[in-house]
């Protein structure tokens, strides 16, 4: 069976990840390295690059359905909501850590940066969240795969930089940071889940089937009910955390939609029963839309699309 991904490092320890975890239970797999337009055109903004948002997935998509690979592993945060129902999620997989991550050039704490400081990040949300909690620092835009970002921090460009754990855990690289707690840094939905596709009743189905982690599933799923009813995807400062309580009986459900300067903040916190729990938190998703949460994330997507550039989300994976 041929798994596909997109070649950065990222991607790539992520598609090893699964070939390995499928070799384990007797699949042999091997890996084809599918050039994306996303990345042959990393100067451009996102929205120059046809499908914007999830453009890396539907270009795998395509050639999947072309038959040309059985199996393609995700970033499960930055596929979109709406998916082809030839091409299942079939896994997905036990989470990695959901939090950002604040590494700083010679380790100073969030709490400790002198004001003036610049924070680069490449995503709406994180830099409206640092504005939010220290309005005194200056956030930057900050492009490039993971590798590049750290670069970027080593050479002096930055004081700091915010990116998801996960990406480094994947990477293995062992780098002392700080994680930023959900209750002010909630993450963006699915962050830190990889999901593996596959064409819909085939071999590869069966196979990617037996490396689903249920709970990881529930709280992903928890997490998209929550912002269904705003729109605006990724690209606007949104964010959506679910964890399962210690007896698995609740779930604690977190999601905010923030203005790009960070000042003005919609959100909603709850602790829910698992049984009725969907209906409650689409009721939750609704209440965040009344208080204001869809008009935040449209005021956000209007004021991106006036700004020609630093609007991407996406060239940092
Ligand atoms: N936005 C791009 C992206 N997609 C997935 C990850 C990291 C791994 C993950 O969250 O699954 C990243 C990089 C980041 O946000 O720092």
């Amino acid at each position: 069976m041929i798994i596909g991904t997109r070649g950065s490092q990222l991607a790539l320890a992520q598609t090893e990840n699964v070939a390995r975890l499928l070799k384990e239970r007797g699949v042999e797999t091997s890996i084809k390295i599918i050039k994306t337009n996303g990345d042959r055109f990393t100067d451009r903004p996102l929205h120059a690059i046809s499908g914007g948002v999830g453009a890396f997935v539907r270009e795998l998509d395509d050639v999947m359905l072309a038959g040309d690979i059985d199996i393609a592993v995700h970033s499960m945060k930055d596929m979109p909501t709406v998916r082809p129902p030839e091409i299942p999620t079939v896994a997905v997989l036990e989470r990695d850590t959901p939090f950002d991550f604040l590494l700083t050039y010679d380790g100073t704490t969030l709490e400790e940066l002198p004001e003036q400081s610049i924070i680069g990040t490449s995503s709406l949300r994180r830099a409206a969240q640092i504005r939010r909690y220290r309005p005194d620092l200056i956030t930057q835009e900050l492009r490039g795969n993971i590798d590049t970002r750290l670069r970027k921090l080593k050479e002096g460009q930055y004081d700091g930089i915010l990116l998801a754990k996960a990406g480094l855990e994947r990477m293995g690289w062992e780098l002392e940071g700080e994680i930023l707690p959900p209750g002010f840094f909630c993450p963006s939905p699915n962050q830190g889940t990889v999901a593996v596709v596959t064409r819909a009743g085939t071999e590869a189905e069966a196979a990617v089937s037996k490396l689903d982690h249920t709970e990881s599933r529930i709280v992903t799923e928890f997490e998209r009910i929550l912002i269904s009813e705003l729109g605006g995807g990724c690209t606007t400062p949104i964010g959506s955390y679910a964890e399962l309580t210690p007896d698995k009986k609740e779930i604690k459900v977190l999601a905010e939609v923030l203005s790009l300067d960070g000042r003005e903040v919609v959100r909603v916190e709850e602790v829910i029963p698992m049984i009725g729990g969907i209906e409650k938190a689409r009721k939750l998703g609704h209440r965040l839309v009344e208080l204001g949460g869809k008009r935040l994330a449209d005021e956000a997507l209007l004021q991106i699309s006036k700004d020609a550039c630093g609007t991407d989300n996406f060239y940092d994976y």
